[in-house]
């Protein structure tokens, strides 16, 4: 079965963080790359974040141009694209943005691990897809959002669901934006987290374009998985 189209759409500082050491989110981008990224959010069919994004910035992953939203609409698509969270013990707070603002539907992906209460009090909110036993199964997950149909999907993080992605070879571009600053700090997360690759299975990307933008640079990669 096809793959939907995955990209990563990141921003991070000169040094490779995406936030701080505290985990709190911090404005790295500028207003041309924030409108960027809601092009691209308004292009997909769906929007993937994990948990640990949600839980520290409670993000909303709506359009926010009222004109991207007013397109989507008048093709027959919700004014949103999905929005899904890898969460696979149903931890997404019932009060979250995610479900609060805009209209559309969203996907909560959780694993055999997830509480039974907390699995039906999120399927008054949203589609709950299980995989897996203890994580969510990226691999079966993909599959499913292909035969829902899914064929354009942005990762928007964070660092742990990057590596995840990256790692079973389930992405095919890389978009960050390289801001003009220095965060610093050991545990702060950079673009890709998790365990990392050992020199053997180390990632090879090939850079398919470079853009100044806002006071930093965008950086586009095509990810060769087939090595
Ligand atoms: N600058 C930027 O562009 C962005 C920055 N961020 C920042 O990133 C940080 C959050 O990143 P991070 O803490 O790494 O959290 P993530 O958003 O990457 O979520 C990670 C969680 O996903 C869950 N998960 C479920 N299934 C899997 C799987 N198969 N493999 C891996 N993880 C899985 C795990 O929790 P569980 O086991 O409970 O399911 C895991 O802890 C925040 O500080 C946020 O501000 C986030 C997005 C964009
Ligand atoms: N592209 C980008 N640039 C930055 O400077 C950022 N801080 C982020 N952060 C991520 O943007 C998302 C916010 O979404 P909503 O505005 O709530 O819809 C969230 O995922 C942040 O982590 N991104």
């Amino acid at each position: 079965m096809d793959m939907p189209f995955t990209f990563i759409n990141s921003a991070m500082s000169a040094d490779g963080k995406i936030s701080t050491k505290e985990r709190k989110q911090v404005r790295i981008s500028g207003d041309v790359d924030f409108d960027r990224m809601d092009d691209l959010r308004a292009t997909s069919d769906a929007v993937m974040v994990g948990i640990g994004t949600i839980l520290a910035d409670d993000s909303s992953l709506t359009v926010k141009s009222e004109a991207r939203r007013s397109s989507r609409k008048s093709k027959g698509y919700d004014e949103n694209p999905i929005r899904i969270v890898i969460d696979s013990k149903a931890r997404t707070p019932l009060d979250a943005d995610i479900f609060i603002k805009g209209e559309g539907k969203r996907i909560i992906a959780v694993s055999g691990s997830a509480p039974a209460d907390k699995v039906e009090m999120l399927q008054q909110k949203a589609l709950v897809i299980k995989t897996g036993y203890e994580q969510v199964d990226l691999c079966a997950l993909m599959k499913e959002l292909s035969s829902m149909g899914i064929r354009r999907l942005m990762v928007e993080g964070g660092a742990t669901l990057n590596w995840a992605m990256l790692s079973s070879g389930l992405v095919d571009e890389v978009y960050s934006f390289v801001g003009n600053l220095l965060i610093g700090g050991t545990s702060a997360p950079t673009l890709v987290g998790g365990v990392g690759f050992v020199e053997n299975d180390i990632l090879p990307l090939k850079l398919m374009s470079l853009e100044k933008m806002d006071e930093g640079v965008l950086l586009k990669w095509a990810v060769i998985n087939d090595v």
